[in-house]
């Protein structure tokens, strides 16, 4: 069938006719307007516990590239925050632009940042990670805005793998590489309900999304672009505005961790 994408002809705009839930109430990403999110004092504190022994590799999945770990146990999870009960990590992945000045998929007061880092879990109080997909609580995902400033050495490490990934469908492993090393300094927090920001867009993710974002260099942005988003042997489209744009929020709130 004619696979989603991000060009004009199976781009955002086109996804509702092979997904309808992408007109649904709970769409991602959304514009998180700072002024308009409420201060709740009952949110606790994110506790994000990983293990660099769950990494395991990296694969280059045609829409973004994504390191996947190792979630048979409770070595990396996501406790506390908006959430209750214990969420696995199950992989990690970015979004970004064509040019410094977009990428991200949530925007702040309509301000677009580079690139965004999606760490994606799962409630545990589902036997799969498939099986939560589906379900109103089924995934919490963390979003981290990535700033074009100075060099940021944490990311590098990603980054150097990325040559040999460069195609659709490759892979390579990944290993003892720890998660938390990507976060800011501080962990507060924007969160509402919201949805997968790609097909299938299933309405099922908490958005936890960090007001403080991590640097990324213009020279490393030149990395993530260098990827493709087509299989050795096609014409080579390179992998670049890999973003969905903000949805109607539909009365949603949007709460804040901090004041
Ligand atoms: C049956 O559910 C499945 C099975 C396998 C993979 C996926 N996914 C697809 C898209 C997608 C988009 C995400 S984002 N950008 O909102 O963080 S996270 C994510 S996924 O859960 O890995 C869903
Ligand atoms: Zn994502």
């Amino acid at each position: 069938s004619h696979a989603w994408g991000y060009a004009p002809c199976n781009g955002p705009d086109k996804w509702v006719q092979d997904f309808p839930v992408a007109d649904g109430p709970r769409q991602s990403p959304i514009d998180i307007v700072p002024s308009q999110a409420k201060y709740d004092a009952s949110l606790k504190p994110l506790q994000l516990k990983y293990d660099p022994a769950t990494s395991k590799g990296i694969l280059n999945n045609g829409h973004s590239f994504q390191v996947d770990f190792a979630d048979d146990d409770d070595r990396s999870t996501l406790t506390g925050g908006p959430i209750s009960g214990t969420y696995r990590l199950r992989q990690f992945h970015f979004h970004w632009g064509g040019g410094d000045d977009r990428g991200s998929e949530h925007t702040v007061g309509g301000t677009k940042f580079a690139c965004e880092l999606h760490l994606v879990h799962w409630n545990t109080k589902y036997p799969s990670f498939g099986d939560a997909a589906s379900k109103p609580d089924g995934l919490a995902v963390v979003g981290v805005f990535l700033k074009i400033g100075a060099d940021n050495p944490q990311l590098q490490t990603v980054l150097d793998a990325l040559g040999s990934i460069k195609s659709k469908g490759s892979q390579t492993t990944f290993s003892k590489f720890d998660p938390a090393i990507l976060l800011p300094p501080s962990l507060d927090y924007w969160t509402y309900d919201g949805s997968l920001t790609t097909p299938p867009l299933l309405e099922s993710v908490t958005w936890i999304v960090l007001k403080e974002p991590i640097s990324v260099s213009s020279s490393q942005m030149y990395k993530f672009r260098s990827l493709l988003f087509t299989a050795e042997g096609e014409t080579p489209c390179c992998m670049v505005d890999n973003y969905r744009p903000p949805q109607p929020l539909k009365g949603r709130k949007v709460r804040a961790s901090f004041q």
